[in-house]
């Protein structure tokens, strides 16, 4: 035999009730039909509602109009079964968090948890304890924005768009990985401008910011979807171009150089060019193949620049 309750015998009892009514936590009973038997004051100004306007109504009356009939169907469930057939998180459970409306139809976030009362006649109620989560929610949107932000800044360069320093060299990692793992072939091309100081230094920083711009936007035309371009740094682009022989890159790259030669970037139409080192992957370090592909093209700029090289 479960314990008897030790509840006085008659619901709702006085000196509970003036528990219910004081404390600072929003409560609300509602009946077997979801309309408001109880509100006390913390739940009236939590909502915006006097007690004469709530008392009688259906409790949809702060949920939002798309949302009414899915609440009346689980207010019938906890009735029934004590539970909260959830369809959200899909598990039964009678805590919860809400969006709800106050009586100027402004949304609040609640952490809503409930359980199910019977009187002695039989009679079921859904007694509702609601803490407003707001601000909690609010800071939690905030945080989550400026955590984007962050890896937004850490995974792409802020001026041309393009992957930073930093994400670029772990996707090389990743694909010398998948190299390894299953020997396609892997190239890269680091491409330097040429004479971008003498851009600068004539036309300005902001010219010389427009350059890098346009010339990442070319490659953004001209690159596959499975490529990466990268910026380095400064001038310094870094191509990955996965799947692909060191003869094919070498045409891909001289596509993109002769496109650059043949548009004018800026409004002051300026002719830019690139030099280019292009390495394929032989089963070495990432180090070692950047370097390898730095020599190439400091050979390229040694030759005469606006031209590639192949790393040996
Ligand atoms: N406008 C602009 N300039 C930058 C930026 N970052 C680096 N630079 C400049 O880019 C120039 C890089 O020049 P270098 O690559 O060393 O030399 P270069 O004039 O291109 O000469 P070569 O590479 O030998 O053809 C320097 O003057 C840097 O100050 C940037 O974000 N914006």
């Amino acid at each position: 035999m479960p314990p008897r309750s030790t509840c006085p015998p008659h619901f709702p009892d006085a000196a509970l009730m003036t528990l219910v009514r004081s404390t600072p936590l929003a409560i609300c009973i509602t009946d077997a039909d979801g309309c408001f038997q109880v509100v006390n004051a913390a739940y009236c100004r939590l909502y915006g509602y006097t007690e004469e306007e709530l008392l009688g109504e259906e409790f949809t009356l702060v949920v939002a109009p798309e949302h009414r009939e899915m609440m009346r169907t689980m207010h019938r469930a906890f009735i029934e079964t004590g539970e909260d057939n959830d369809p959200l998180i899909g598990k039964p459970g009678a805590r919860a968090e809400w969006e709800v409306l106050d009586r100027q139809g402004r949304s609040i976030s609640i952490l809503a948890e409930a359980v199910r009362l019977e009187d002695d006649q039989g009679n079921v109620y859904k007694a509702t304890f609601v803490v407003d989560i707001s601000e909690h929610k609010a800071l939690e949107r905030s945080l989550r924005k400026a955590n984007q932000r962050l890896t937004q800044i850490a995974m792409y360069d802020e001026l041309t768009g393009l992957q930073s320093r930093r994400a670029g060299l772990e996707r090389l990692e990743a694909e010398i990985h998948e190299q390894q793992r299953y020997g396609h072939p892997l190239c890269i091309a680091v491409i330097d401008l040429d004479g971008f100081k003498q851009i600068n230094d004539t036309h300005g920083h902001a010219i010389g910011d427009e350059i890098l711009v346009g010339i990442a936007e070319l490659l953004r035309r001209s690159l596959r979807e499975s490529d990466a371009a990268i910026r380095l740094g400064g001038d310094e682009l870094l191509l990955v171009l996965p799947g692909v022989t060191l003869d094919q890159a070498t045409q891909a790259v001289e596509r993109i150089r002769q496109a650059l030669a043949a548009t004018p970037l800026t409004r002051l139409a300026l002719e830019m060019t690139l030099s280019a080192g292009i390495a394929d992957y032989r089963n070495e370090s990432q180090d070692a193949l950047l370097e390898r592909a730095d020599r190439a093209l400091y050979r390229a700029k040694r030759r005469g620049r606006n031209r590639l090289a192949q790393a040996t």
